[in-house]
């Protein structure tokens, strides 16, 4: 099976997190997780509410759809889901895009190696903290470093993590600690992904982000480190699909 299963496709947009935040890109956004965290704002991609939207397509079909959508305004996509690492069928999305210089980002939690990893220009892995209720399997997290490592990849790839409390914190500190190499990015929770209206979230997130701020500055095991808000919640709020 070579087809991709995929919830969305959706952009020109600006990447709202991490790495690349504010880069002009496209989404792809695959269906299926291998985690349930508590707080996924993607919910739909894995909780079968969205089972019927599910296309199953084609790395070319998704190019074609890109093309209809942004035709020549981009030269970015970045694939995320769900966890895309689920799929081996991601590689041939991935040589179109290359094939038409259009760079490639991916967002994945870490759980899953793939060989087309190190193809991936943008490459963001985001380990879950202790609030999400998920576990680490920290010796996959381990293989995947020792990989991109091998291959020289580390240059492309960022660490991201949510942190919600003290604990994810710490959980951030350990992670931090054990890649030091990694560019770091500490992104704000958004406690609420069901809220409505833009005004009060973004009032709300950006106390959120004052406060991760205030524990960062005065954490001295956290010092080569970037904090960010999710740009695209504090413009747009919960809605989908930006
Ligand atoms: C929806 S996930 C999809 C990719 C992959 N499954 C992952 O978790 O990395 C994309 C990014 O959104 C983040 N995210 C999900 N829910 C969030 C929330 N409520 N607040 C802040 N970030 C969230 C995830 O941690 C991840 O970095
Ligand atoms: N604008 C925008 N930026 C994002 N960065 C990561 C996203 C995701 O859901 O993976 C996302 C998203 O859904 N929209
Ligand atoms: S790993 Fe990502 S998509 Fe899966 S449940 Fe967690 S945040 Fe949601
Ligand atoms: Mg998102």
């Amino acid at each position: 099976m070579n087809k991709v299963p995929v919830l969305e496709i959706f952009g020109p947009t600006i990447q709202g997190e991490g790495m690349v935040v504010g880069r002009k890109t496209m989404f792809v956004r695959t269906a299926g997780c291998d985690y349930s965290c508590a707080w996924c704002d993607s919910k739909f991609t894995w909780d079968g509410s969205a089972k019927e939207d599910i296309n199953m397509m084609t790395a070319d079909s998704v190019f074609q759809r890109l093309k209809e959508l942004g035709d020549n305004q981009f030269d970015h996509v970045t694939i995320s889901g769900g966890n895309p690492a689920l799929l081996k069928s991601i590689d041939g999305l991935i040589e179109i895009l290359h094939a038409n210089e259009i760079e490639v980002a991916l967002e994945t939690q870490g759980s899953r190696w793939q060989d087309w990893f190190v193809k991936i220009d943008d490459l963001t892995i985001s380990p879950k903290p202790p609030s999400s209720k998920m576990k680490t399997d920290w010796s996959v997290l381990d293989d995947i470093f020792e990989q991109l490592k091998e291959h020289q990849r580390l240059n492309h790839t960022s660490l991201k993590i949510v942190v919600f409390d003290q604990e994810d914190l710490h959980f951030a500190e350990e992670l931090h600690q054990r890649y030091p190499a990694i560019a770091f990015y500490l992104q704000v929770g958004n406690e609420d992904v069901e809220e409505a209206g833009t005004d009060q979230i973004a009032s709300r997130l950006l106390n959120s982000y004052q406060w991760l701020i205030d524990q960062v500055m005065s954490n001295g095991r956290l010092n080569r480190v970037h904090v960010l808000p999710q740009l695209h919640t504090l413009v747009w709020g919960n809605k989908r699909g930006v």
